[in-house]
């Protein structure tokens, strides 16, 4: 007679965990925080590329670097020597463990270090030969990237095995089913909802007690993951993992207690926010402080999965928890009443689907709050363009919206009249540097008008639910500039009324 387990009932919990905490704590992820979670809940984990110090600087950077060293044939030796960087960062990585297992484990971790030598060995083949031919598709770019969540994956599960968890690497590399004649995929509600039938396929393949530990880089998508959804794409990889297992909890760890009023490394006054909304994250996000990935929040709100911020380095503190808005509902309610469960202490009185609670509660404070957060964003390229008046001011917008596409230049903020535009750019370097960007879009637009541009210039957003219904908020905004001798250029509120840059 087979043997029937007992179902494991046990709530599933997704964690993921950024470069640098991986970079920096491997042992207090591995040996103390997943340990402690799978008393109670299963765990998946969800990895992005390992940096050692800083993201600038990590593994996803060095690759992004040997892309670029392709398409120069007399960068091979550079190109060569970014992957033995990487190789050796991961060997590192690996020496750490075994010093931790005092001479145990040997054959995991030297079957670790031969699968970390064997992707950049292939890795290293794969670049040499797009540098003959000196060029590399966008898919192929994708290609390279997606080995820095791979090698880091496997890391991880060697460090979870060497102490007993029973970890299996889940690559999503080639999960999205090639669109035929397309060129490109559309990130549409349909799209992700075949990438999460497809993770829960992987996922149920898996032994029961399975700790799946899954690659941060799903694809491959045309033209690219990069394109469409760009770096830090792990978020959304967790947040597609955490709806399709139905988890109680989306849980992003960094190396900050939550999200703040402000960035702490710049103010050292900010507050630990309780709770945000999912649109207070994707903004503060897109206006220059790493909360989560904007793409996280339209999935995680149609899957019902709640999503909290916490600390890698305090595991038992609250964190922030990240709540879908609810419009028109205004509840006072404690932290307690709306089963906001506490870290690793208190985790099993979350509601069932992860958010919104019977009494559409959503957040504790939020109904009190004023501006929940400010941002900002720095080397900002501002650009005006004055219409030649010949043209009637819709043909005027479109030609300046065209001019942008085709450049695949993004504005960050835009304040139009009549007869001009005003943009404030944040990302002109196209791999040419600033100046190159800069004169390329300037000669582009020049057909439609105009062109001043003015350099060094920086975006302050004030971001919050509740500045919607407040009269006199965006007084007080400008006249604390003014006090502070902050000449205004532009002004822009997005269309949530959420948002005053
Ligand atoms: N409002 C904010 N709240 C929290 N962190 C913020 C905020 N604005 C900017 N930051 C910065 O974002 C970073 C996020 O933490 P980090 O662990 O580096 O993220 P990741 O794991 O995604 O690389 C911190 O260094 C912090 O200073
Ligand atoms: N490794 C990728 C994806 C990512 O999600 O990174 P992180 O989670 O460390 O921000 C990047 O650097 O963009």
């Amino acid at each position: 007679m087979p043997l029937l387990l007992p179902q494991d009932d046990r709530p599933w919990i997704v964690q993921k965990y950024g470069g640098t905490s991986l970079g920096k704590l491997l042992p207090q992820i591995t040996e103390t925080i997943i340990p402690s979670y799978l008393e109670t809940n299963k765990v998946v984990v969800v990895c992005s590329a390992i940096s050692g110090t800083e993201k600038a600087k990590g593994t996803t950077s060095l690759l992004l670097k040997a892309i670029e060293c392709v398409i120069a044939p007399s960068r091979q030796a550079e190109l060569n020597s970014i992957i033995n960087t990487i190789q050796d960062e991961h060997f590192k990585a690996i020496k750490a463990l075994r010093l931790r297992s005092d001479g145990g484990h040997e054959k995991l971790f030297n079957q670790a270090e031969k699968d970390v030598q064997n992707e950049c060995t292939e890795l290293k083949s794969f670049l040499s030969a797009a540098q003959t031919i000196g060029e590399l598709s966008p898919r192929s770019k994708d290609r390279v990237v997606s080995t820095g969540e791979k090698l880091s994956c496997l890391i991880v599960v060697a460090a979870l095995r060497s102490k007993g968890i029973p970890a299996h690497l889940i690559s999503l590399s080639n999960i999205v089913p090639p669109t035929t004649k397309q060129t490109r995929h559309s990130l549409n509600v349909a799209f992700f909802s075949s990438i999460t039938s497809q993770i829960r396929i992987l996922l149920a393949s898996l032994p029961q007690d399975a700790v799946p530990v899954i690659t941060g880089f799903f694809g491959p998508i045309l033209p690219s993951l990069l394109q469409t959804i760009g770096r830090g794409y792990t978020d959304l990889t967790a947040a597609l993992a955490s709806v399709s297992l139905g988890a109680e909890e989306l849980q992003i760890w960094k190396e900050v207690d939550g999200i703040f009023t402000a960035d702490p490394r710049k103010v050292p006054s900010a507050r630990l926010l309780e709770t945000v909304t999912l649109e207070e994250a994707s903004e503060l996000t897109f206006f220059g402080s790493e909360v989560i990935h904007p793409a996280v929040a339209e999935v995680v709100r149609r899957g019902g999965v709640r999503v909290r911020v916490l600390n890698v380095k305090f595991p038992n503190g609250k964190g922030t928890v990240i709540w879908p808005s609810v419009e028109g509902v205004v509840v006072e309610a404690s932290a307690e009443d709306g089963n906001v469960s506490s870290g690793m202490t208190t985790r099993s009185n979350s509601p069932a689907n992860g958010f919104m609670a019977a009494n559409g509660y959503y957040g504790a404070n939020q109904s009190r709050r004023a501006p929940t957060a400010l941002t900002s964003k720095d080397a900002i390229v501002l650009v005006n363009i004055q219409s030649s008046r010949q043209t009637k001011s819709h043909g005027f917008l479109a030609h300046v919206f065209n001019t942008l596409d085709q450049l695949n230049a993004v504005a960050d903020l835009i304040t139009s009249s009549e007869q001009s535009v005003s943009l404030a750019l944040s990302n002109v370097d196209s791999g040419d540097g600033v100046e190159a960007g800069i004169k390329r879009l300037v000669q582009a637009l020049e057909k439609c008008g105009k062109v001043e541009v003015q350099r060094g210039m920086a975006i302050v957003s004030v971001i919050g639910h509740k500045m919607r219904n407040m009269v006199g908020i965006a007084g007080q905004i400008f006249s604390t500039l003014a006090s502070g001798g902050v000449n205004i250029y532009l002004i822009g509120q997005g269309a949530s009324e959420i948002n005053i840059s």
